[in-house]
């Protein structure tokens, strides 16, 4: 009787769970509980623990991250980024960090890379194991970043024609001339504005006027040389163009092509009659051997160029 009972307790009895620091202690226990994506990583970057945020977040099995170094899992073909988190680590073994957020962009498996923002602090000795730990907080930064890009491309373009705005062209302006300068290289201006845009609106409405503004701006785009020279609507109806690196002679032969071409624009799809055909006037002017001082005494040349050509009985080109 006594030997069935303890056979019958030897078939119950667990066996005795030997306690496991990765899973079992509190640490593993409250990141688990920890509304933010939490990583556990040892002093040479491998990934201790982690908790299901993290896996969400990086479209990747909790168990396939578990081991690996984090390190590798981080895409930076120059290196910075993994630089900066092993400088930090560095710095980690030897008195304990706690570090602003660092941006890196981070891709598990076959998983798309994603952009995190990531903070990094020493955990107490006493939430440790023998080796020192970091604790990494992930905070995903992908929809940030697509929006931040959308707001930027905004902030930048115009909204009618979808060429860059005055802004843009201002910040272009500058950045260009800096480089011209540094090189010894010209830039030249071309100012374009619409003559008598005001009967056109007058006389088919301002929706048909819109529309001749974007297709003005089309062809003013698809008439463009090559990706440095920039388009933008810098008012009403008036565009410019900055051209890096361009002389005078090649700024005029720009200036005359995109005047035909907005000519034949014109008579194809705005001009009902010769008299009321779409023209444009505009001024030229480049920077070359230090003729100008700043990029506004350049705007006030094309813009006084561009006034003569208005004065002198518009549809023509003023340049110097
Ligand atoms: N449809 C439309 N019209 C605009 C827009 N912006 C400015 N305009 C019009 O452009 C016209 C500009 O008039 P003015 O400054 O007198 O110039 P203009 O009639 O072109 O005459 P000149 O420039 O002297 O040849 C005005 O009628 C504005 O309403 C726009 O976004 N859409």
């Amino acid at each position: 009787m006594f030997s069935s009972m303890i056979n019958k307790n030897k078939e119950t009895r667990p066996t005795p769970k030997l306690f496991n620091f990765y899973q079992d202690s509190s640490l593993a226990r409250m990141i688990n509980f920890i509304n933010e994506a939490v990583i556990v990583i040892d002093s040479s970057g491998v990934i201790e623990m982690l908790n299901p945020m993290v896996a969400n977040l990086m479209g990747a099995q909790r168990d396939r991250l578990l081991g690996h170094n984090l390190l590798e899992l981080v895409v930076d073909a120059k290196g910075k980024s993994q630089t900066l988190l092993i400088d930090c680590l560095e710095k980690g073994r030897h008195y304990p960090i706690s570090s602003p957020p660092i941006e890196l962009n981070l891709k598990a498996d076959l998983s798309p890379t994603i952009s995190v923002e990531m903070s990094i602090s020493t955990l107490p000795e006493e939430l440790s194991s023998s080796n020192t730990l970091f604790l990494c907080i992930l905070r995903d930064l992908t929809l940030h970043k697509a929006e931040y890009g959308l707001l930027k491309q905004k902030a930048n373009t115009d909204y009618l024609t979808g060429l860059a705005n005055r802004h843009r062209f201002a910040d272009y302006l500058t950045k260009q001339w800096n480089i011209c300068e540094q090189d010894n290289l010209p830039l030249s201006i071309i100012f374009i504005d619409i003559d008598h845009f005001k009967n056109f609106n007058d006389r088919y409405g301002h929706i048909a006027g819109d529309r001749c503004l974007k297709r003005i701006g089309e062809t003013i785009s698809l008439s463009l040389p090559n990706r440095d020279t920039l388009a933008a609507r810098y008012g009403g109806e008036e565009f410019a163009l900055v051209l890096p690196q361009c002389s005078p002679q090649t700024a005029q032969l720009l200036a005359i092509r995109i005047k035909r071409h907005i000519s034949q624009l014109s008579t194809r799809q705005f001009a009902v009659t010769k008299e009321s055909q779409l023209t444009v006037s505009m001024g030229v002017a480049t920077q070359m051997e230090g003729r100008y001082n700043n990029t506004e005494s350049l705007l006030n040349a094309a813009d006084t160029l561009l006034y003569q050509a208005k004065s002198q009985g518009r549809d023509q080109i003023c340049f110097l």
